[in-house]
């Protein structure tokens, strides 16, 4: 792939005897919309778990290529001192330092944010306030600038509120910006979840099952979006999706999974009339079978 924006390469995962991921390997070209699918049970979150840092992989590599550098996403999350790591000075250091500061918030500031598959919102707290949390990390938090209100400080409030309502227009609910999060329906708890993501700023988000609960129009409305972001944006976007209709419309490339391991990759046109994936989603070879 010419300009990789995310590589995955022998990535495994162990939850003690069950393999969930194999050996897979990936890569997502920048500025796509990446489709993840595959039969329930295939390891599709896991990977997305893997790729957030939400799970630390037990085995393989994923590399990150966002803000002009290149970030080795298992190891900002703190690995394991190995023996031979006291041979080389400058790994140890690095596996000192992550393990000590490392986490998933690097995984964000380094430009990957997400959304899941059950919406993980702040229910008592408002829509927009959802958004300012998002941005802590641009926000300035100094308490005496705070207490003082500097200039500073309140002009880093209103970019925050600025981008917080950018946001709300781009998914349709400027109208509900001061309702709890909670309240509101499954379909605008869904686009507030992706309006929050953005406020990270990232360059690549991961969307687990946006379409999840969605009626046609609302789903209507979630593509739209999520062209918005790529066309608009240039923002990376990795779906797991099971509306078919939906992946088949707006995806540029598609990754199958089954079992813990990626059974076909392609254009849309491509994989509808693949006949592993057409055998992995009917459990059985059909050739009448259609996606
Ligand atoms: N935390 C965990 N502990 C134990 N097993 C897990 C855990 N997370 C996932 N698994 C197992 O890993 C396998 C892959 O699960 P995963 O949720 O990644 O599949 P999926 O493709 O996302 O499925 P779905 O489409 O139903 O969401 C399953 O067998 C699942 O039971």
């Amino acid at each position: 792939m010419s300009d990789a924006i995310l590589k995955v390469e022998h990535l495994m995962m162990q939850f003690g005897g069950i393999k969930a991921l194999n050996d897979v390997n990936l890569e997502v070209e920048r500025g796509s919309i990446t489709a993840l699918i595959g039969p329930n049970g295939a390891g599709k979150t896991t990977v997305f778990n893997c790729l957030t840092g939400f799970y630390r992989a037990s085995g393989g590599r994923i590399e990150l290529n966002t803000r002009q550098r290149s970030v080795d996403i298992i190891q900002i999350l703190g690995q394991k001192f190995r023996g031979e790591d006291w041979l080389h000075p400058a790994r140890w250091g690095r596996r000192v330092f992550y393990k000590m500061f490392g986490g998933t918030h690097l995984v964000n500031r380094a430009g990957l944010a997400r959304t899941f598959q059950n919406i993980r919102l702040f229910r008592e707290m408002s829509v927009v306030e959802n958004l300012l949390v998002a941005q802590h990390r641009q926000s300035n938090r100094n308490l005496i600038a705070g207490i003082l209100n500097t200039k500073g400080y309140r002009r880093a409030e209103n970019r925050a509120l600025d981008r917080a309502f950018y946001w709300l227009e781009v998914v349709d609910l400027v109208d509900c910006a001061n309702r709890l999060a909670g309240e509101m329906s499954y379909g605008q708890q869904r686009r507030l979840e992706i309006a929050r993501a953005m406020c990270t700023d990232p360059e690549v988000v991961c969307l687990d099952e946006p379409a999840a609960g969605l009626n046609p129009v609302e789903t209507r409305t979630l593509s739209g979006i999520i062209r918005f972001l790529r066309d608009r944006h240039g923002i990376t976007v990795l779906l797991i999706e099971h509306d078919m209709g939906m992946v088949m419309e707006i995806s540029d490339h598609i990754i199958v999974l089954d079992h813990g391991d990626v059974i076909a990759r392609g254009a849309p046109h491509y994989i509808q009339h693949h006949d592993s994936v057409i055998a992995a989603y009917l459990g059985a070879d059909d050739e009448e079978g259609e996606i």
